[in-house]
């Protein structure tokens, strides 16, 4: 079953064309990787997907449904985390998702949250930056949402945290789902994408499955990424 159809998508800011002609499909099961230097497009395409923002052309479907209120609720969206409140308590900040969302899975948060070591208790105010990025991917990889997307969780955060959080993002997965997301980091991505779109100044330049792209190409995803932006 396909999670996500979208064609021919395209977004222009003003004068700025910052997608064109996408077309890609997320099947059931899958972790899908877009990839692409800065401001090669990579969040517009989320937000668009997240339903912060109208595409200027093109169609998305999303489990069959086309993007508004009834895909807001079956997608999970890395949100930036200085939503949270300085003041609250992770548990608090549980609770506030627990209540927003149906789909919030208290269960898995508390294992995800577990597994990268942060403790309940804590406040927001307490935690350092990649703490709260952690807490944030907590947040968003805690419900069973038909496709997630992340926006570059590696940033910002440690290699021993890197691990944490890919080790997060396989544990929570279910194979009824999907999950999109975008980075420059591919070296410490790519043992986990099932399927990569390489993006380039607004358009798909390069995808496959990654498996596939590493036997033709005889070279890693981090190579095949250098050579299309670097040369
Ligand atoms: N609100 C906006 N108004 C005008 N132009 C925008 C707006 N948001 C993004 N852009 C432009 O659209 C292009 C794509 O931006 P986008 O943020 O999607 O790239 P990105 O691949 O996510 O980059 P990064 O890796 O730096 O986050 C860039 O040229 C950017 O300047």
């Amino acid at each position: 079953m396909e999670i996500l159809i979208a064609e021919s998508v395209g977004k222009k800011y003003f004068k700025k064309q910052a997608l064109e002609e996408i077309n890609l499909n997320i099947e059931q099961g899958k972790i899908v990787g877009l990839l692409g230097p800065n401001g090669s497009g990579k969040t517009t395409f989320l937000k668009i997907i997240a339903g912060l923002i109208r595409p200027s052309t093109g169609k998305i479907k999303i489990c069959n449904r086309i993007i508004g209120q009834g895909t807001k609720e079956i997608v999970a969206y890395l949100p930036d985390s200085d939503f949270l409140y300085a003041w609250m308590k992770i548990s608090e900040a549980k609770k506030v998702y627990s209540d927003f969302f149906m789909d919030f899975n208290e269960n898995k948060f508390d294992e995800i949250l577990n597994f990268m070591n942060l403790d309940q208790k804590m406040r927001v105010k307490e935690l350092s930056k990649g703490m709260k990025e952690k807490l944030a991917l907590a947040l968003t990889l805690a419900r069973d949402a038909r496709l997630t997307i992340l926006d570059e969780p590696l940033n910002g955060v440690d290699p021993v945290a890197r691990e944490q959080i890919l080790g997060a993002i396989l544990k929570g997965f279910h194979p009824e789902n999907a999950i999109l997301i975008t980075s420059h980091l591919i070296n410490e991505i790519e043992g986990i994408l099932d399927e990569a779109y390489f993006l380039k100044e607004g358009k798909i330049e390069f995808s496959g499955v990654t498996e596939d792209i590493r036997n033709e190409k005889n070279m890693t995803l981090d190579e095949v990424y250098r050579e299309v932006f670097v040369c």
